[in-house]
């Protein structure tokens, strides 16, 4: 089985000010450089800290990431970034597809599969968000959306893989809706029904080595008191947090919570 080192991270959405930001981010890579920490920490703040926080993470191991990117690398498109201008800017991440943007912005997956192929084009991760909501869930269908999600939005041509890698070149992450910033989450034997369901997709999508290699977050109101317990559930590689991740000590203490 693929060797796979949690992610642990911070989505901050539409949260931060210069200095609170900057503060955050700086006081997170103190703490790694101190005391080298047994996952992969990413910090995805919004786009006008990117700059900052890149500089206040530098040379800490901590990772840099966009919550968004336009599917066109420059061009006539107002109040959009492109994948090349976080790359720039020091990413080598970006959150596309989620939740919040699927239904503010009326994403679809195959803009959401466009954003991949325009995050590969510039070199960085795609962590590409799914999840059922609420009412799906209760009629039965949470698998089986989860499952179109995974089919329409992922890249058609497999990630990078390096061998040595901790992970591969995409993310996928489950986010249940009506689990995200509710203090709700899934049960561990969902959690583990779910990101089981989607390695398979994975394996029949690129592959048995890159399909076990590519790293499958939960994110859904995970804080201290149950990150352990989510971090322990088989085919669980890391985490995606909001709220807790604007907290240093709360979003230290999930990154520790990591067998
Ligand atoms: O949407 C999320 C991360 O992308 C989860 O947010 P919360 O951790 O605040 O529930």
């Amino acid at each position: 089985m693929a060797m796979r080192r949690k992610l642990i991270a911070g989505n901050w959405k539409m949260n931060g000010l210069r200095a609170g930001g900057i503060a955050l981010a700086g006081d997170l890579a103190g703490k790694c450089k101190a005391e080298a920490p047994n996952c992969d920490f990413l910090v995805c703040p919004p786009a006008h800290l990117l700059i900052s926080v890149a500089e206040a993470i530098a040379g800490s191991g901590v990772a840099l990431g966009g919550q968004d990117c336009h599917t066109a690398a420059s061009g006539a498109h107002t109040g959009d970034m492109s994948a090349e201008m976080l790359a720039d800017a020091g990413c080598g991440f970006v959150i596309l597809g989620h939740s919040e943007r699927r239904a503010d912005h009326g994403e679809s997956s195959s803009l959401v599969r466009a954003k991949a192929a325009a995050a590969e084009r510039a070199g960085l991760t795609a962590i590409v968000c799914v999840g059922e909501t609420a009412d799906e869930r209760e009629a039965g269908k949470a698998l089986e959306v989860i499952e179109s999600q995974v089919r329409e939005s992922l890249p058609e041509t497999a990630p990078e893989t390096a061998p040595e890698a901790a992970g591969a070149s995409l993310v996928v992450a489950y986010e249940p809706v009506w689990a995200i910033g509710t203090g709700l989450t899934a049960t561990p034997s969902d959690v583990a029904e779910v990101h089981a369901h989607i390695r398979k997709l994975l394996v029949e999508l690129y592959g048995n080595d890159t399909g076990s290699a590519i790293r499958i977050l939960y994110g859904g109101s995970v804080k201290p008191g149950n990150a352990a317990e989510l971090m322990a559930v088989g085919d669980v590689d890391g985490a995606l947090v909001g709220g807790a991740s604007l907290k240093l000590d709360d979003f230290w203490a999930i990154g520790r919570s990591c067998p």
